[in-house]
């Protein structure tokens, strides 16, 4: 199934399946009448996975009915290809002799290379036309796509354009910061042994001496995503190996293909400390509002989470910051849809993943002030770091090279560390586990996958379970990217956490068909 994120599996079996996405992008190309997108690469997965996924013309995720397609096209026998091919185009009303174009990007894994080629195969023999950008990041090649159809508006697309238009934003933006130390300009990052490092290596010469990056895990020795890397962190709540993390120090990791983020350190005590999607968010829509404020101007923002928001991020922003929250299913592409109805919508996955959307008329409305004799100095200077800001962002999909500009951009115009940055709210402490289910579909979700409708006896036995502890919250839902039923827990304490995450997946194994041996405690 074309899960949360494309296909994903490992890569040994996923041939024809680029070969079939080739197919499919070319149809897409040819029903949009515009450039479209495939991406070869399993993310944060490990090395031996890999994966695609698929690019609409604005640099979104493609739409849910050709994610359909896309099922159908992947599962079909070889001997039913043509009519499954047939069957779409009749569906789609597609005019065969309408031309297609078809841009192509791989992440560093050893099969890449040759799945890509797969893909450019099957975008051929349709006759489609393709562009093979070769090693870029997930969010580069949604953003090349991007600046394709809006005929450059977006910006060039090039690599070397999208470090240029990035880069300048942040050297503007961070003209704003006085008084920052060289010591403030430090950051560690950890590629994750991933394309990610590669491309933070390409664009260091863009930086000047803005950002001083030193980075670890940049795939010369290491292996992809192995004990490092966004998802690691996040999951497993410590650093990754291969990063010597001093005290103090901030430090951030990307994922496999470079679309999420995470920052941390580690304090005086050598405790580690996580900021993850929920604390950017908030960092990133305090800084917007407050320029908001400064400009005069009266939009409506909203701040988009999943389930895996930390219960204090959501209560932090909805109490104390008074900014609509809204929690969509998990994976970005629903995030996206949400953040867009939104004159300004900042949309994170607790693990790293998101960007802001601003709207045109947002945009026209911080011209405007930019470019009246009228407005005074204060709406001036406020108006030009968002227009920075939206420079500065990726909005087409999350990005880990983009945030990270964006992030260090803020913590240097407000002058505030790592530190103060994380004392904005508590984490409630939390756990998040897997289970082996024989067929993880037997799980049904509602209300953004919070509760669940089957199997029979699951929802209530998850609350009472909840009830035993304080603040806690927990939930389970079968994974679009592998065949594991993820469960969610969080509550006052760690002990707490990890003992209610452990009996909800007893929950799990025991009602939802578990194989192999009963989970155990974590302590
Ligand atoms: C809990 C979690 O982190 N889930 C991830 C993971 O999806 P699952 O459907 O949970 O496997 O991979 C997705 C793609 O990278 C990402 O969007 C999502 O947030
Ligand atoms: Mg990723």
């Amino acid at each position: 199934q074309y899960g949360t994120a494309g296909f994903r599996t490992n890569a040994k079996v996923l041939d024809h399946i680029m070969f079939r996405m080739g197919l499919l992008a070319t149809l897409r190309s040819k029903k949009t009448k515009a450039t479209i997108g495939v991406m070869v690469t399993a993310s944060h997965n490990p090395e031996e996975d890999n994966g695609v996924k698929l690019v609409d013309p604005m640099g979104e995720m493609v739409t849910p009915t050709w994610e359909g397609y896309a099922t159908q096209l992947a599962n079909a026998e070889d001997d039913d290809l043509l009519m499954a091919l047939k069957d779409i185009i009749a569906k789609e009303e597609i005019n065969m002799s309408q031309e297609a174009h078809v841009f192509v990007g791989r992440d560093t894994r050893s099969s890449s290379a040759s799945l890509s080629q797969a893909v450019l195969e099957g975008v051929s023999s349709l006759g489609g036309l393709n562009k093979d950008y070769g090693l870029v990041t997930t969010p580069q090649l949604h953003y090349m796509v991007c600046c394709q159809n809006t005929r450059g508006k977006y910006g060039e697309a090039t690599v070397e354009g999208y470090y240029k238009k990035l880069c300048q934003a942040f050297i503007k933006l961070i003209k704003n910061a006085s008084n920052c130390t060289d010591d403030q300009k430090h950051l560690s990052l950890d590629g994750a042994n991933g394309i990610g490092a590669l491309k933070v290596r390409e664009m260091e010469s863009h930086l000047g001496k803005e950002l001083q990056i030193s980075l670890y895990n940049d795939g010369s020795n290491g292996k992809l995503n192995y004990q490092c890397g966004a998802d690691f962190v996040k999951v497993q709540q410590k650093p990754p190996t291969g990063l010597e993390i001093k005290p103090g120090e901030r430090c951030c990791s990307f994922d496999g293909d470079a679309d999420r983020i995470v920052y941390y350190y580690s304090d005086s005590e050598g405790k580690f400390h996580l900021l993850d999607g929920d604390k950017i968010a908030t960092l990133i829509s305090t800084f917007i509002k407050e320029l908001l404020t400064q400009a005069g101007l009266n939009v409506n923002m909203a701040v988009v989470q999943t389930a895996y928001a930390n219960g204090s991020s959501t209560r932090y922003l909805e109490e104390t910051m008074k900014v609509t929250v809204k929690c969509t299913k998990t994976g970005v592409k629903h995030l996206h849809h949400v953040a867009q109805e939104f004159d300004i919508g900042v949309y994170f996955e607790a693990n790293g993943h998101g960007t802001v959307l601003l709207s045109k008329s947002v945009e026209d409305k911080i011209q405007q002030l930019i470019d009246s004799p009228n407005s005074d100095d204060e709406k001036k200077r406020a108006a030009l770091l968002l227009q920075n800001t939206i420079n500065v962002v990726n909005q087409t999909v999350g990005d880990a090279i983009s945030d990270m500009l964006l992030i260090e951009a803020i913590l240097a115009i407000k002058g505030m560390t790592v530190q103060q940055w994380d004392a904005i709210y508590t984490d409630l402490p939390n756990r998040q586990l897997k289970v082996k289910v024989a067929d993880r579909r037997v799980i049904d979700t509602t209300d953004a996958e919070r509760r669940a409708l089957s199997p029979a006896g699951l929802q209530d036995a998850i609350d009472a379970l909840v009830k035993k502890y304080s603040l806690a919250r927990s939930f389970v839902r079968p994974s679009g990217t592998e065949d594991v039923v993820r469960v969610y827990a969080e509550a006052d304490t760690q002990e707490s956490a990890d003992a209610l995450a452990h009996e909800v997946s007893l929950a799990v194994y025991r009602l939802a068909g578990g194989v192999g041996d009963e989970p155990k405690p974590l302590h």
